[in-house]
């Protein structure tokens, strides 16, 4: 499903309206389309039907969707919450209600009132022109909606919340159900904004597809068909070369496994080559696991970790490279921090930075300015967090911006995994991706995530696709093993002998 901005929603609707279907008409379809979704929903209500109405063109859609109850039966009142409408459209819909049996007013007090008695709500405050935070008199309203007995739906967004971000601020609507018009908007798909909307169903409000289709959207979902886009048959006369060479600075004593499971996510993404250059001991515990991979053994410290003297062993693997990948169970000692500065220095094979390389960078922050190469950082909010000398809260409250802001300043592709991952680019796109399940917030599923994109990378992917391909397949992956194992029981392992059935579909549909 596409995600569109405020913008981009204007930007369709002005298309429509030049194509010639009048704004008027999109309105009574937006209410229409919402009012039929609210009865399925809640049929017949459990008594009467309240309806918020906003000065603006949301209170318009709020009017039609209180018309269209009233006509299937229901007992409908509306409260003006910020006034008569302001613009000429929602006053005509405003108009339509005076030959109905349906109650309005503009007294909050009686609004109030009539809210603690309603069996519904139908939230029609603000939509996609919301900005700022809300203020009295809409704060006494919010807090009776929030406070009433009576399921909530939000017409297109919560009021309160602006669209375009994931941020929930004290003052809002907490719906049950979101009817979103004519596409998701970011709001919808990220978290914690997304919870605020409840469940969230999209209607059409006449608006031709391929315009929904065709509009470019600074913040944008990931679809099945983009991801597809980025592949294609591998030639026939082709070798091992041909796919790429991936060098695996990963593992340390303790944390095998993270290497393990980068390294083989990485195997089964399709890379022609992988290094693994690890600790001598982590090889050698992994030599009997790990068939396909050139093992790399390097001098290490007493702790088990990289020593700083293997840098010019790697430096020399690294020359033959296509990608890079760093970090996962790495540690962040100062040997390991010299490894890592003195491969983000020389490489010029594009990297990702996962997990304890991302530890290990943090402290010395202007390295991004020096690295050479394209860059793919995946932390997790307390990652990120440390990052940024953010605390995990004010990251998770606003993972948008989070993402876009670092995105753009340090001229990298930032992946801020957690539900809803976020993808922020260099030129201040965002694309938010919508796979994955609970099943999968356990140690080893960011290690899988980083050599998969680290896969694609090495076989010539952009940066940008590389990490939105890694980060759906990586969800989708972990949705079919939730399928087949439960959310409870599966394992981050259990989503690499899922990969294959995945590609498959790939190569067989296209
Ligand atoms: N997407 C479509 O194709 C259609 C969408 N429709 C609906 O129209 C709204 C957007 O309408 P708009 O008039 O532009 O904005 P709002 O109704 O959301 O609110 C505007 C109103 O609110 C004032 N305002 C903004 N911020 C604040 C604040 N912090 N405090 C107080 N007041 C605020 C602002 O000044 C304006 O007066 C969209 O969401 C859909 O619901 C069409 O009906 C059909 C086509
Ligand atoms: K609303």
């Amino acid at each position: 499903m596409r995600i569109l901005t405020a913008q981009a929603t204007r930007n369709i609707e002005a298309k429509a309206v030049k194509q010639g279907t009048g704004y008027r008409q999109l309105m009574e379809n937006a209410g229409t389309a919402a009012a039929e979704l609210i009865w399925e929903a809640y049929p017949k209500a459990g008594g009467p039907v309240v309806v918020l109405c906003g000065k603006g063109n949301n209170g318009g859609d709020g009017f039609v969707a209180a018309r269209r109850l009233c006509q299937k039966g229901a007992k409908v009142s509306v409260v003006l919450a910020g006034g008569p409408p302001k613009t000429e459209d929602a006053a005509h819909m405003r108009a339509l209600l005076t030959d109905l049996p349906v109650s309005v007013t503009e007294d909050l007090e009686e609004g109030a009132a009539l809210l603690s008695r309603a069996g519904l709500i139908v939230d029609a405050m603000f939509g996609i022109g919301f900005h700022g935070e809300l203020r009295a008199p809409y704060d006494r309203l919010v807090l009776a909606v929030n406070e009433a007995k009576a399921p909530v739906v939000s017409l297109d967004v919560p009021s309160g919340l602006d669209s375009d971000s994931g941020f929930v601020p004290k003052v809002c609507i907490h719906a049950d159900l979101t009817v979103s018009f004519s596409a998701l908007k970011p709001v919808h798909a990220v978290y914690p904004a997304k919870e605020a909307c409840g469940r969230i169903l999209v209607a059409p409000v006449g608006i031709g597809e391929d315009i929904v289709e065709q509009e470019e959207s600074q913040i944008s979902g990931i679809s099945e068909k983009s991801v597809r886009r980025c592949f294609s048959p591998r030639r026939q006369n082709t070798n091992k070369g041909d796919f790429g060479k991936l060098l695996c600075v990963v593992g340390s004593a303790g944390m095998t496994g993270a290497a393990f499971l980068s390294v083989s996510a990485a195997l089964r993404c399709g890379v022609g080559l992988v290094y693994l250059a690890a600790p001598k001991d982590v090889c050698t515990i992994l030599a009997g696991r790990l068939t396909e991979p050139v093992l790399c053994p390097l001098p290490q410290t007493e702790g088990g970790t990289l020593s700083a003297g293997g840098a010019p062993v790697l430096r020399s693997r690294l020359r033959a490279a296509s990608a890079c990948l760093i970090g996962c169970g790495l540690g962040c000692n100062e040997d390991t921090q010299k490894i890592v500065e003195d491969l983000l220095l020389h490489s010029t094979a594009p990297i990702v930075l996962d997990a304890d390389g991302i530890n290990c960078a943090a402290k010395h922050i202007d390295i991004w300015k020096r690295a050479g190469a394209p860059l793919v950082l995946t932390p997790h909010p307390g990652e990120m967090a440390r990052l940024t000398g953010k605390s995990i809260g004010e990251i998770q409250s606003r993972r948008l911006e989070s993402a876009r802001e670092f995105a753009v300043e340090h001229d990298v592709v930032l992946v801020l995994k957690g539900a809803g991952t976020v993808i922020g680019l260099p030129d201040g796109r965002c694309l938010v991706n919508a796979t994955g399940n609970p099943g999968m917030a356990k140690g080893g599923s960011g290690d899988l995530l980083a050599g998969m994109i680290a896969s694609f990378l090495a076989q010539g992917m952009a940066p940008e696709k590389a990490a939105m391909c890694g980060v759906y397949l990586h969800g989708k992956a972990g949705d079919r093993a939730a399928k087949d194992l439960s959310e409870q029981a599966m394992l981050p392992s259990d989503l690499l002998s899922r990969l294959p059935a995945l590609f498959l579909e790939i190569e067989t549909q296209g």
